[in-house]
This record gives C-alpha cells, sequence and structure tokens, in this order.
C-alpha cells in the first residue's frame, strides 16, 4: 500500500478554489516534490493530508488510515514541518527538540539515530534561543522535531523558502538520506531547481495538477524546439520575437529569453533575422527543457482551457 494516496481532493474557501480533483500517491522511500509558485494550493494539500482541516470533496489516506476517521492514529506516524511558525522562538534548540519529543512520549536518546546526522550541526548552538538562529539553522531544528518520534511520513511545507543556496542543497542531501531509510518524503517547493532532486513530482498550478511524473520524463515530455537568446535590449527582444511568424512561445528565463519556434531551425537563421531587425550583441543556442520550461507550458494551456470555458 502507498505511503500516501489522495484521490480528488476539493477543497473552497469562499469564492477561492484552493485544490481542484486533486490526486496523487506516494511509495515508502519515495521523495515527491509538489512544485508550484505561491497561492497554487500547496499547504491546503499538506493540511488536509496531516489531518488538520477537511477536505470538501475526495479521500485520502496516510499510512494506511483514512484521513478523517483514523485520524489520530495518522497523527503518531507523521511528521510535519510547516512553512511557518514551527519552532518555539523563546525555547532553546535542545528545549525545542525535548518539548517535541515529549508530546509524542518519546525521548531524544530514544530516537537519537535517526536524527544524528542532522542534530551534530546544531548541537553546539544547543542553549541558544531558537529565536536566534539563521535561516538554515532552523530549518535543521525544524527538521529535527518533525523526525523525533521516528515517522513513517514525512510532510516538509517549502522547508527550503529564504534559507541560503548552501544550507539548501545540504537539506536536499539530508532528505536524500532519510528517503533511503524507507520514510515516504512529501515535499512542497515553488524553487523549480529543486524538482530535480525528486523521485517525481506533480506541477501544481491555481488548485489543479497539471502533471505528475518523474522529473527526466517531464522534461523530455516537451517535444518543441527550444532555444535560449540574448540580445542587447532584453524587453524590445521579447516583444520582436514575439511578432516573429517562427514563434511558438517566448517566455523571460534569468538573462535569457526561452524561443520555443513552431518547426526546427538553425540558430545561424533567427539570428540573422534578429540582425536583420536592428538587434545587437546576440547570443542564440538550441537547449533542452528545464522542469519550468514544461511547467510554464502546461500553465499556459491549462489558462487557455479555462479562459475558453
Ligand atoms: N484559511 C483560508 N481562508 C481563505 N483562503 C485561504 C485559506 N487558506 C488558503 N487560502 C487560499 O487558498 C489558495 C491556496 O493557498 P495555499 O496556502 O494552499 O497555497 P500555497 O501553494 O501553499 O502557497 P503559499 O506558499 O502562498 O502558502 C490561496 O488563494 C489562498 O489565499
Amino acid at each position: 500500500m502507498s505511503a500516501i494516496t489522495a484521490a480528488h481532493i476539493s477543497k473552497s474557501f469562499g469564492e477561492v478554489r484552493a485544490l481542484q480533483d486533486v490526486s496523487l500517491s506516494v511509495e515508502h522511500g519515495e521523495l515527491f516534490g509538489l512544485i508550484g509558485p505561491d497561492g497554487a494550493g500547496k499547504s491546503t494539500l499538506f493540511r488536509i493530508l496531516t489531518t488538520l482541516l477537511l477536505a470538501d470533496e475526495g479521500e485520502a489516506s496516510v499510512a494506511g488510515h483514512p484521513v478523517v476517521k483514523e485520524y489520530k492514529k495518522i497523527r503518531r506516524k507523521v511528521g510535519y514541518m510547516p512553512g511557518k511558525f514551527s519552532l518555539y522562538q523563546d525555547l532553546s534548540v535542545q528545549e525545542n527538540l525535548t518539548f517535541f519529543a515529549t508530546i509524542f512520549g518519546t525521548t531524544i536518546e530514544a530516537n537519537y539515530e535517526l536524527i544524528q546526522d542532522i542534530y551534530v550541526q546544531i548541537e553546539p548552538f544547543k542553549t541558544r534561543l531558537a529565536g536566534k538562529l539563521s535561516g538554515g539553522m532552523k530549518q535543521k531544528l525544524a527538521l529535527c522535531c518533525a523526525l523525533i518520534h521516528k515517522p513513517e511520513v514525512l510532510f516538509l511545507d517549502e522547508p527550503t523558502t529564504g534559507v541560503d543556496a548552501v544550507s539548501r542543497k545540504e537539506f536536499w542531501e539530508m532528505l536524500q538520506r532519510l528517503k533511503e531509510k524507507g520514510i515516504a518524503i512529501l515535499v512542497s517547493t515553488p524553487y523549480m531547481d529543486e524538482a530535480e532532486l525528486c523521485d517525481r513530482i506533480a506541477l501544481i498550478q491555481h488548485g489543479k495538477i497539471l502533471q505528475t511524473d518523474s522529473p527526466a520524463r517531464l522534461r523530455t515530455s516537451y517535444t518543441h524546439p527550444l532555444y535560449a537568446v540574448k540580445a542587447a535590449d532584453t524587453y524590445r527582444l521579447l516583444k520582436g520575437l514575439r511578432e516573429a511568424i517562427y514563434t511558438r512561445s517566448v517566455l523571460p528565463f534569468g538573462g535569457f529569453l526561452h524561443l520555443s519556434t513552431r518547426d526546427i531551425m538553425d540558430p545561424e537563421q533567427i539570428k540573422n533575422d534578429l540582425d536583420r531587425k536592428g538587434f545587437s550583441n546576440i547570443e542564440i543556442k538550441k537547449i533542452e527543457a528545464t522542469v519550468e520550461d514544461v511547467f510554464l507550458e502546461l500553465s499556459e494551456t491549462d489558462e487557455l482551457k479555462t479562459a475558453t470555458r
């Protein structure tokens, strides 16, 4: 049986349809990412799966128990790191950990093996108040607190938001090690680069799951020719490319524009066209799609479908 299953979950807050017919499953020992921007519905799904909120429609089970009927059993078997406010800021590192161990009827010593790798990094600061820790340290402490009762399933809601790049990398390495111990992990993130670190991902937007698959299969599902293009005046370039007859779509991507064309083209052909239109410092190369390209493509198609309904 899967560690998490959600089937046709919907939830509205007044007029806001936070989740619309969401289904997914996560296996034991799987690292599953819920990838989407702010307001996509990620926290709402986490709250339903961790038994803190009731869905309007649909069914879910976690660690073998249905979320409504057996919520008490689930609470003993899951670890939850909510996006914000999971630590007591005016308790020390050690006091926070002891507190979470005590409410689950266990001790730090009993489950030390599971948190050891992570805890050794914050142990030198064990008497420091949680409120005085750096973002990366807070995140490690919150993860230790979520793990202290040896959960079967771990829910991590945007654990790396507001954390520096080095700590983010370390955090994902820790998740890989936890997964190898058989724990099922559902992690949400708005960062598309983190999607690559998951076994499977679901792309979510406006409460709807756009697609679920492995990052590699999602990337290769993008079949249109794609180019990264740069020139001196990015805004004019965006406008110019949008008007070109060979363009399917063009979207800003860091310092480059990602241009998807109707047919395969020689990059020289595009460069010549831009030369003729008076652009300077043109750089162009053919590229493979990233998860973000796939996300933007799917979300645009979904918005068009919704608008024409
Ligand atoms: N308790 C609530 N009352 C009213 N609206 C809510 C409530 N909780 C969430 N929403 C709305 O539901 C939608 C989904 O919110 P949710 O918090 O699940 O998104 P998210 O993907 O986790 O993004 P964020 O990172 O911004 O929390 C948003 O439009 C949000 O404003």
